[in-house]
């Protein structure tokens, strides 16, 4: 079939898919992988054309230390697993300044790791500035990712990303809550395209729209786009990685072996227990532009004050003109509490 030339991608040469089915897929099975199932993925990753890919735990290294629970494979084991299995891809690690100590990441890199990925929201960037540099001394690619870009205008960004070293391997938009449009996407990643050479996308799946972004942030200036295998991923999931291969391949070229990745989504469907999730949570928290990390607190705040979810993360989020943190939940919770007694 010939498609028209509108349906044509035009990606860049250098174009680049990462796989971080087990970072953030790590999530959705609450961080508790069996090693069989963890060496077969990475073995049949190895075998396709996707050049980056990330594993361990989702939040990152050393998320135990911020008393999340910890991952079923040791980050010792990750690096065996990605030595012995990835061939000369490129693995890293995610990390983030409250918890990640950098010699650990400096341990990492010794046992073949390649990059990390540094994820902070961009109001912390210039705190975190010392830390990014002794990252770059201890690995040899770093990646910034703004989580949670789209809580920041795009006018305010810019300015926080000053005195960020361009030698870093890439900065990222994040589009932690599923809540970015194509529009959204194109002008966030082209405007933090002109400050650096290598710019992500990372995106969730909230309303639908992971794949559309990632495709849109690739057409807008990006050179990676993040997927996971069948989507699993925190919270709705991200793009999915097969997809993203298919949709390259039917409007440019199988540039990644979708095929092999099709057959690993279904490895990955049959084989991760999913941890359900609540769908309604989702989309509201797509629409409203709230983490699933807040999830639970909404729930039990908008259940303790017969609250709609909807209402009380709007509520949230009218009191901040930033993301909603948790006392905003409990603020808003009162607020509406007063407003029903009265
Ligand atoms: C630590 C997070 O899970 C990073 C991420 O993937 C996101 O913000 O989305």
């Amino acid at each position: 079939m010939t498609l028209a030339s509108r349906d044509r991608t035009d990606l860049p040469e250098g174009a680049m898919l990462l796989d971080c089915t087990i970072r953030d897929g790590s999530y959705a099975v609450d961080f508790q992988f069996e090693d069989d199932f963890a060496v077969e993925l990475l073995a049949g990753l190895g075998e396709t054309s996707v050049p980056l890919v990330e594993i361990g735990h989702g939040l990152g290294l050393e998320a135990e230390r911020a008393g999340v629970r910890a991952c079923s494979i040791a980050d010792e084991r990750w690096c065996e697993i990605a030595g012995s299995t990835l061939g000369d891809k490129q693995w890293g690690m995610f990390a983030q300044p409250s918890f990640t100590r950098v010699s650990s990441i400096a341990a990492m890199c010794d046992r073949g790791m390649s990059f990390v990925r540094v994820g902070m929201e961009a109001e912390k960037v210039a705190d975190n500035l010392g830390y990014l540099d002794e990252v770059a001394d201890a690995c040899p690619r770093v990646y910034l990712n703004l989580m949670k870009t789209s809580d920041t205008a795009l006018d305010r960004l810019l300015p926080m990303l000053e005195g960020v070293r361009d030698d870093l391997a890439g900065v990222y938009v994040v589009d932690s809550h599923g809540t970015m449009l194509p529009a959204d996407v194109r002008a966030y990643v082209s405007a933090v395209a002109r400050h650096f050479a290598t710019v992500g996308f990372h995106g969730h799946n909230n309303l639908g729209m992971a794949n559309v972004n990632s495709i849109t942030a690739l057409q807008s200036g990006a050179l990676i786009a993040d997927g996971t295998l069948n989507g699993i991923g925190r919270g709705a999931g991200n793009a999915e990685l097969e997809s993203l291969a298919g949709i390259i391949a039917k409007t440019d070229r199988d540039r990644f072996g979708y095929r092999q990745l099709a057959r690993l989504a279904e490895f990955c469907r049959a084989n991760m227990r999913v941890v359900p999730e609540d769908r309604t949570m989702q989309v509201f928290g797509g629409v409203i532009g709230i983490h699933s990390g807040y999830f639970p607190l909404v729930s039990e705040l908008s259940e303790k004050t017969a609250t709609d979810p909807a209402v009380l993360m709007e509520t949230a989020a009218g009191l901040t003109d930033h993301s909603p943190t948790k006392d905003h939940f409990h603020r808003a919770a009162a607020l509406l509490a007063h407003r029903a007694a009265a």
